[in-house]
């Protein structure tokens, strides 16, 4: 997979570089290009922003950057088109379905933006051409998309195959589709078996792996209604025994 980053601060992906992501790079897996913006900006002050027609607060990105950016992205394979991501309180919620969706495509673009956003000139324009997704990672306000594309770029290169090392933990993630999809995952616990008066649960040393699930899953149907009662609602009434209606 090939991923290319257009943003004014490109230093802002230096995380990308370390953990899993950095490995998967240095494997050749992921494939990381950084854009700095201004590079296309060509007055002396490589000005990338101005006020907003009709008035309001904030500046707003101009298209002309962005343009001349974006253009010399797609220059760089005449044979293929990256899907382009543009990160923004005003998209689509991003899930881990849509980072399902994102892992099977061989190339991505992220546009993430400041101030006010990108005129909406830039994306009309590759719209008519391209796949322009405005996604959100969450309700509420940062001062730009990059760290957004931070999130959505583990979430995605995590999914890549050859990345995890053992490939069930991505299946058996929170909010992976299956029979665990909606649900949170229970507590966790490793050695010691007794830790400061706090003992591990009986059951996970039992050694009955068929109680040990149906554990997990009771103590799994708990967090969730207690965090995100929301997602008990979107549960399929079938996967909800009459065991699990108990909770
Ligand atoms: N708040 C923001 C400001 C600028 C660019 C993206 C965002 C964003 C993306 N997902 C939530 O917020």
């Amino acid at each position: 997979m090939r991923i290319d980053i257009i943003s004014i601060f490109p230093e802002y992906f230096a995380p990308l570089d370390v953990s899993l992501i950095g490995k998967a790079r240095e494997r050749g897996i992921l494939d990381v290009h950084l854009h700095q913006l201004r590079d296309w900006a060509h007055d002396v002050h490589r000005t990338v922003d101005d006020t907003p027609y009709g008035g309001g607060p904030g500046m707003v990105m101009k298209p002309e950057p962005w343009g001349e950016a974006i253009d010399a992205v797609l220059a760089a394979d005449q044979d293929a088109r990256p899907r382009i991501i543009v990160p923004t309180p005003s998209g689509v919620p991003f899930t881990q379905r849509l980072a399902m969706e994102y892992v099977a495509e061989p190339w991505l673009l992220f546009t993430p933006a400041r101030y006010e956003g990108i005129d909406s000139r830039v994306m009309a324009e590759y719209g008519s051409r391209l796949c322009v997704d405005e996604v959100s990672i969450g309700d509420y306000v940062l001062a730009g998309g990059e760290a957004a594309v931070l999130v959505m770029v583990e979430a995605v290169g995590r999914l890549l195959p050859g990345v995890l090392g053992n490939a069930r933990s991505a299946v058996d993630d929170s909010f992976a589709p299956g029979e665990m999809e909606n649900l949170l995952e229970g507590p966790v616990y490793t050695k010691p078996p007794e830790w400061r008066g706090h003992e591990v649960p009986e059951i996970l040393l039992s050694g009955h792996h068929g109680k040990i699930a149906r554990w997990r899953r009771d103590e799994a149907l708990r967090r969730t209604a207690r965090n995100r009662a929301e997602l008990l609602a979107a549960l399929d009434p079938a996967t909800l025994d009459k065991h699990d209606r108990r909770l």
